[in-house]
């Protein structure tokens, strides 16, 4: 398991652990009763994980030393700027060539994982890294050699680096495209070999001859672009294109049929997924113009290979042009490579000094970015979540795992947490608040106080998922100034009982209600109870029948016990009925003190929560 909580949370718990001092020789009372699990050290954090022995509670200490640096495996040639911004950060190891086994053995050693196209990473690779792989850059587009669920499911970012070989790329395809027509790469080849065969490679024109763009996004659009500066008729296939980027530069999105139909040229762009695996096959090779020509600059695996070649020895297609295979390298006597009307290379689409230096800048940001805790812009498998949102939400995030801590351990042991409503309360239009981070962070505190199980943003979803977990949420809005993103977060388990029975509301679910408070996270109602404490130390919540002197009993058992309080709030239902007592305090009262409290003759129930 890994000790660490989320990216973020590495730097919360460093400074608050070099606020409070705490170091591994430092005896701690708050250590006692606890037994200590296998120690992590990553990136300036040493994380010493403890357990405590008698309830299902982690207890984390973070010690810092100073020296210690996140360690980056670079598993294929990047870029010298991207290699250089890593080092400032991290130890890195650049290490080509690994077999599969080899990556496994070191991936256990590193905190991120940098690949380009060739290098596979498998589930093994997450499994081997037993939890302390962070985050997988890939330098590059295409994520299809990453195994995204297997990343998911262990927590680990993916990001990648979408935009920096775009320009190559489509450079490429347009390379190949005009190679093609004119027979360049098959006519220097036989000049070469002392030939001068010029009606055999007569080649055919661009001009006015239709080219249909199957996948219009980066790369798409800009072949298309300059198809059309060739002269070029472009139509285009993309069932999540907007119809607007396409007129703007002068294509028709027509369907999938339409495209094949009708094209002289085809030239792929889209991504390998599910869905478009041989997406080219003895079928639709069937419903093409006879001759057609096909450039392929995307993915080997969008085209059934076999059916290619049928195709080409049939004549359907006249000629391909394939920067990409299925299986890469292909093997030598592959049929397809070795037909005479391909012209193949060994996928350089992005395979510019140029293209090579931005990816590798590009990768590396966004790696340092993760690996230091911000929220990445090129997140794969996790909310992209822009800047200045995140600045905005940055208390309620605070706010929603305080409120899914407080709330599960309301929660009567014995009782599952099955289901869960989270409600959000806001002036602002329902389209303006991404609740995926809000809600990952109330998964995490309602998971991680009951399990071994670490969550973040990555995998909150899943592990809720797998747990049976069912989070609900509901936008409730309100009157009032959209200033602030949100009024207040509401969380609500249902089907339970609670451990401090004044939790369950008047509709029968354990309710805590919190505010942010001068940039401060609030507890301001717990069941049918309004309160008003800062959601910082821990928590006693103290059931009694509202009379004078109640606070000074309880303050001065705490004082005795050397416990400083920082906050204290009472709510009640009317004046000397019953109340409900919410008392911050900065450490941990003695079992005696707790018992004391327990035993003020009005006091009816009572519980302590860490927060
Ligand atoms: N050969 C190389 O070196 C090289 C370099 C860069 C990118 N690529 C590859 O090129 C492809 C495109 O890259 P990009 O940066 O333009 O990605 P992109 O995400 O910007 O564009 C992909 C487009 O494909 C569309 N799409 C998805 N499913 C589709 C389907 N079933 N039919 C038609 N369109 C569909 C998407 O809507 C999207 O607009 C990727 O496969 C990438 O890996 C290869
Ligand atoms: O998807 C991509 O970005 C391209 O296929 C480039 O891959 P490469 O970095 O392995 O050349």
């Amino acid at each position: 398991m890994s000790t660490l909580t989320s990216f973020g949370d590495i730097q919360k718990m460093a400074a608050s652990a070099s606020s409070t001092s705490l170091k591994p020789s430092t005896p701690s009372t708050t250590i006692s009763g606890l037994r200590r699990r296998p120690l992590s050290t990553t990136f300036g954090v040493t994380t010493l994980s403890f357990r405590r022995l008698h309830r299902d509670q982690p207890c984390r200490f973070v010690v810092l030393s100073m020296d210690a640096k996140p360690t980056i495996l670079v598993a294929e040639k990047l870029g010298e700027a991207g290699v250089k911004l890593l080092k400032e950060f991290a130890n890195v190891d650049c290490s080509y060539n690994l077999s599969p086994e080899e990556l496994c053995t070191k991936i256990s050693l590193c905190d991120a994982l940098i690949v380009r196209s060739g290098t596979k990473v498998s589930r093994e690779v997450f499994e081997s890294s037993a939890g302390r792989l962070k985050v997988v850059g890939r330098a590059g587009v295409g994520i299809d050699n990453v195994d995204l669920a297997a990343a998911t499911e262990h927590g680990c970012l993916v990001v990648n680096a979408p935009t920096a070989n775009t320009v190559a790329a489509a450079e490429h395809g347009i390379a190949l495209l005009t190679a093609m027509a004119r027979n360049i790469a098959q006519a220097d080849a036989s000049v070469k070999a002392g030939k001068w065969l010029r009606s055999k490679y007569v080649g055919v024109s661009l001009v006015g001859k239709t080219l249909a763009v199957l996948g219009f996004g980066k790369v798409g659009s800009e072949v298309a672009r300059r198809a059309k500066g060739l002269g070029m008729h472009v139509i285009a296939h993309d069932p999540y294109a907007p119809a607007d980027r396409a007129r703007a530069i002068g294509v028709e999105l027509v369907s999938f049929d339409e495209a094949i139909a009708s094209a002289d040229f085809i030239s792929l762009h889209m991504p390998l997924t599910a869905s478009t695996s041989k997406v080219l096959n003895d079928e639709t090779f069937a419903k093409m113009k006879k001759g057609v020509r096909i450039v392929n600059v995307a993915r080997g695996g969008v085209i059934d290979e076999e059916a290619l070649v049928k195709a080409l020895d049939a004549g359907i297609v006249a000629q391909a042009a394939l920067d990409v295979f299925t299986v890469e390298p292909p093997a030598k006597d592959s049929k397809l490579v070795q037909h005479e009307n391909v012209t193949a290379t060994p996928h350089l689409g992005a395979s510019t000094m140029e293209a090579q230096e931005g990816v590798a800048i590009e990768i590396a940001e966004a790696v340092v970015g993760a690996l230091k805790g911000e929220l990445a812009a090129t997140a794969v498998n996790a909310p992209m979540v822009p800047a200045q949102v995140l600045t905005e939400l940055k208390p309620f995030v605070a706010l929603s795992e305080k409120l899914g801590r407080l709330a599960v351990q309301l929660v009567a042991g014995g009782t599952g947490v099955k289901t869960v409503k989270v409600t959000y309360a806001s002036a602002r239009a329902p389209d303006d608040l991404d609740t995926r981070l809000l809600r990952a962070m109330i998964t995490k505190g309602l998971i991680e106080p009951i399990s071994s199980v670490f969550v973040n943003l990555v995998n909150a979803d899943f592990t809720a998922k797998q747990r049976g977990l069912r989070i609900t949420e509901e936008r409730v809005f309100l009157d009032g100034s959209p200033e602030s993103p949100l009024e207040l977060i509401q969380v609500q388990i249902a089907n339970v009982e609670s451990k401090f029975a004044s939790a369950i509301s008047d509709s029968g679910e354990i309710k805590v209600e919190g505010r942010v408070k001068d940039g401060i996270p609030h507890l301001t109602r717990v069941g049918s109870f309004e309160v008003d404490v800062s959601l910082e130390g821990s928590l006693i919540l103290c059931r009694q029948v509202d009379q004078p002197g109640m606070i000074g009993k309880v303050g001065s058992i705490l004082a005795e016990d050397n416990v400083n309080v920082s906050f204290m709030s009472v709510g009640r239902i009317a004046p000397r009925k019953q109340a409900v007592m919410a008392i911050g305090v900065d450490e941990e009262p003695s079992k005696q003190a707790l018992k004391k409290i327990g035993e003020i003759p009005a006091v009816e129930e009572f519980v302590y929560l860490k927060l």
